[in-house]
């Protein structure tokens, strides 16, 4: 296998806001690779940079040979990148604007195969601003896949389909990959990482806390507890923060919420002992794979 996109200490700032801070990952040939994170992680910062859509303010990019800042519209022949809804006009029919968007690249793909091959064949004469949410999405892959790329950027694919539809479109990118085209794939939601990817980055805050294949991740997170308690006297969380088997602390009202391994409860336990806090309607449960993975997020914040 050999890398297809590189990206190493990429810094991207809008004014004062660092949208992304210091990202580094490799997408091998042939795998679809995740990222992952919350709203305003800074995931669709990270590949408008990859897809020379936004000038990077630090860093180092390579995408198949090529650096997209100075090689913008060779990365345009090369990567397929989906339209944003919107970016097509109402009217225009499905099969005008493949042909249309076809006719951008030097080596396209047959559009009236693919038309057909993303289960749009009856779809040629419709109107784009007519399109159901999943036409609307197997139409975007469509435009992504239509210059015949090696590798695909598909952003927030499924945001706003019912489950069915998402379901079709992950056996559609799932048919995609199979057909060899190496797919980035930026999303938020955990149960369409675990699906899809080969590897997921996790980001969080403009940085990757941990990047590693979904049963890695997983595994990693399986021992992770979530210990609730009502402090009988003021503590200050910091302490918590500092012991070795917790991940992360946060607060709900009056409760603490603490993250951490399967020694977490014994740590946090002795802790309140030596200082003489008592913990009240104490709670323990196993945390979800969504909150593991923002611990795991929270854990990378506190050691950065
Ligand atoms: N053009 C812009 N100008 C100013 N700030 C921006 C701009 N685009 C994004 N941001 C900010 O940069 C941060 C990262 O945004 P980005 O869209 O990359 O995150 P994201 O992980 O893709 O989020 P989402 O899942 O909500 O799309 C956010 O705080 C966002 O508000």
């Amino acid at each position: 296998m050999s890398a297809v996109i590189e990206v190493q200490n990429l810094h991207k700032k809008y004014g004062h806001l660092v949208a992304v801070d210091d990202v580094s990952f490799t997408v091998e040939e042939g795998e679809i690779f995740g990222i992952l994170g919350p709203n305003g992680a800074g995931k669709t910062t990270t590949v408008e940079c990859v897809e020379g859509l936004r000038n990077r303010d630090g860093g180092e990019i390579n995408v198949l040979g090529l650096d997209p800042r100075q090689e913008r519209a060779e990365v345009t022949q090369q990567l397929g990148v989906q339209l944003q809804d919107g970016q097509l006009p109402d009217r225009m029919q499905v099969a005008e604007a493949l042909s249309l968007y076809s006719s951008f690249y030097r080596n396209p793909a047959d559009w009236r195969h693919l038309m057909d091959a993303l289960g749009l064949g009856s779809n040629g004469g419709s109107a784009c601003g007519k399109l159901s949410g999943s036409q609307k999405q197997r139409l975007s892959v469509a435009l992504a896949l239509v210059g015949n790329p090696q590798v695909a950027v598909l952003d927030e694919l499924t945001t706003g389909l019912d489950p069915r539809s998402r379901r079709d479109t992950w056996e559609l990118i799932e048919t995609v990959r199979d057909s060899g085209v190496t797919i980035l794939l930026v999303t938020h939601c955990m149960e369409e990482a675990e699906r899809l990817c080969d590897r997921i980055a996790l980001i969080d805050k403009g940085r990757i806390a941990v990047t590693d294949t979904p049963a890695g991740l997983t595994e990693r997170v399986r021992t992770e507890q979530r210990i609730q308690f009502r402090p009988s006297a003021p503590l200050d969380d910091a302490l918590l923060a500092q012991l070795p088997d917790v991940s992360a602390v946060t607060r709900q009202g009056d409760y603490v919420v603490v993250a951490g391994n399967h020694n977490a409860l014994s740590a946090v336990t002795c802790l309140l002992a030596r200082h003489q806090i008592m913990a009240e309607h104490l709670r323990v449960d196993q945390a979800t794979l969504e909150d593991a993975l923002l611990a795991l997020a929270g854990k990378r914040s506190a050691t950065a």
